[in-house]
């Protein structure tokens, strides 16, 4: 394999995860980043962000990884430079793209001489590809003062990781999507990908390869299409989830079982198991913003979206109806006190960008509730980003729910599955669970003498549950 220069911009989730998985299959790696306190971690082999598996990697691939603040020291030498910076939200829906513009022109002034292929793998809007060509050229001209002539082409690769399993996404990804115009940068990024491709790499110890694993597909496509693969993406697994969800509130009035329909329609190939698990909703960085990015491109082009629309709105209705669940058990939910299991909005991350808990904490404050939270990995993180919220924050889930009226899973951590359930009931004033996972044992939850509710189970299923007396 030949060995190349790599320039990452950003080290968030996909950039640090995108280098380090690079520099594991041996290519020369620098990461660039404009916070200081990440690069100081990253300088001593730690990460920032809790990411199973990527310390590990970081570790195994440290020789060819660099981390700098400085364009020039990346930028001249590579051959491939990924942008991977933030596109978050603004109000309208629309994707903030200061960051990106901000990495084009630090491209744009950093050029070499040699050939460079800019890939833009932050999730942008249609069109895209276009802009940062434009807007390198731009920064390049202005820096040297002359024409830019071939020095660079752009390309789409839209990344497809989901946080909590970011390694082994990255490692064994479904298909690898790159979308240029220019052939010279698609042969590039095949070279640099071609690992990935043959899946020729030894598979670290942490992250082994799936059983039955062939050669990865690439997908090559024009630019515009690559960009519209990533939003459509996210949409299509946003709406796979909220149909599962309007299901489930159908299924809790017709005494039906949602994680028996769930089986019973996804064994059909054409729609599949996966992504169909009802619950709190979908939450996190990507969904909510992708959704109404492509709902506002849909706009800029006078074209409603109602499907994707709908797909959010069910989604943000649905944290809604687990307020509405423990208002429906406790009557009263001023002067309550709920303990939420799980902040992260899903397992095997600290990441609480768009997370159903703090919604839901945020309705039960306004309600009067006191609400408690806990998380294996994520408290530190709550603590920083909302000093504000009124959450008490534990540690220790029996400490959590000591003298509780209810509490409520969020987040389908592991290790709830092995909490001392008939400890947790003594400790609470009421023994009341509302799994907004459908992750717990429900019989081994009623013998520990909880009131266990979940989501799309039938008014049938909860009549066999001891009401509990007021106390
Ligand atoms: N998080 C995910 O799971 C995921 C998955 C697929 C795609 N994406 C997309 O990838 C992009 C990045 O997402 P993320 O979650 O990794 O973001 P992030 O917020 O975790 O990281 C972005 C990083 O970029 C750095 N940065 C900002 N401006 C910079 C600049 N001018 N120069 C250098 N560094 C700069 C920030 O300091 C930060 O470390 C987004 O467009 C997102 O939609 C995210
Ligand atoms: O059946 C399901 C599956 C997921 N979720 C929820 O959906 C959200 C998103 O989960 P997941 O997709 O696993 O995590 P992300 O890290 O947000 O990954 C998504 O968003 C990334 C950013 O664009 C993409 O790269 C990934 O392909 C895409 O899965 C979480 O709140 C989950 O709890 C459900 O409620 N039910």
């Amino acid at each position: 394999m030949k060995s190349m220069k790599v320039a990452v911009i950003g080290t968030g989730y996909v950039g640090l995860t995108t280098g380090v998985t690079l520099a594991y299959l041996g290519h020369q790696v620098t990461c660039v980043d404009v916070d200081p306190a990440k690069l100081a971690l990253l300088r001593q082999g730690k990460a920032p962000i809790y990411e199973p598996g990527l310390e590990e990697l970081m570790e195994l691939a440290r020789a060819n990884l660099r981390y700098t603040d400085q364009y020039a020291e990346a930028v001249p030498e590579a051959e491939v430079v990924f942008i991977a910076v933030g596109t978050p939200s603004l109000p309208d829906g629309s994707p903030d793209l200061q960051y990106v513009r901000a990495a084009a022109r630090g491209i744009g002034e950093h050029l070499g001489n040699g050939f460079c292929v800019v890939v833009n793998k932050s999730t942008v809007p249609i069109g895209s590809g276009n802009w940062v060509e434009s807007l390198v050229r731009e920064a390049y001209e202005g820096r040297y003062g002359r024409k830019c002539r071939g020095q660079f082409a752009v390309a789409s690769n839209p990344e497809f990781l989901r946080e909590g399993s970011a390694i082994h996404d990255s490692l064994y990804p479904d298909r690898i999507v790159v979308g240029a115009e220019d052939p010279k940068a698609l042969e590039v990024l095949y070279n640099l990908y071609r690992p990935l491709i043959e899946q020729s790499f030894p598979a670290p110890t942490f992250a082994p390869r799936p059983e039955r694993m062939e050669a990865v597909p690439l997908i090559t496509a024009d630019l515009a299409s690559a960009e519209l693969i990533k939003y459509a993406a996210n949409a299509f697994l946003s709406v796979k989830i909220s149909f599962i969800n309007e299901i489930a509130n159908l299924a809790e009035r017709v005494g039906a079982d949602i994680s028996q329909v769930a089986r019973g329609i996804g064994l059909d190939n054409r729609i599949g198991t996966r992504f169909l698990q009802a619950g709190v909703g979908w939450g996190g960085s990507c969904f909510g913003k992708d959704t109404a990015a492509l709902i506002a491109t849909g706009q800029e082009y006078g074209l409603a979206m109602p499907i994707v629309q709908a797909a959010r709105e069910v989604n943000y209705r649905q944290r809604e109806r687990m307020v509405e669940k423990l208002q429906r058990e406790l009557k009263i939910l001023k002067g309550r006190t709920i303990g939420l299991l799980g902040l992260a909005f899903k397992p095997n991350t600290d990441d609480l960008r768009d997370a159903p808990a703090l919604d839901i904490a945020r309705r039960l404050i306004e309600r009067g509730a006191w609400v408690r939270a806990h998380d294996p990995v994520a408290l530190d993180n709550a603590r920083r980003s909302y000093p504000d919220l009124p959450i008490t924050y534990y540690e220790d889930p029996l400490a959590l729910a000591e003298e509780a009226d209810a509490l409520l899973l969020v987040t389908e951590w592991s290790q709830y599955r092995k909490l001392d359930w008939p400890a947790m009931a003594q400790a609470m004033r009421r023994p009341l669970l509302v799994d907004g996972r459908n992750f717990l044992d429900r019989r081994a939850l009623l013998q520990a003498g909880f009131r266990y509710v979940g989501v799309g189970v039938g008014e049938q299923e909860a009549s066999e549950v001891q009401p509990v007396a007021e106390g």
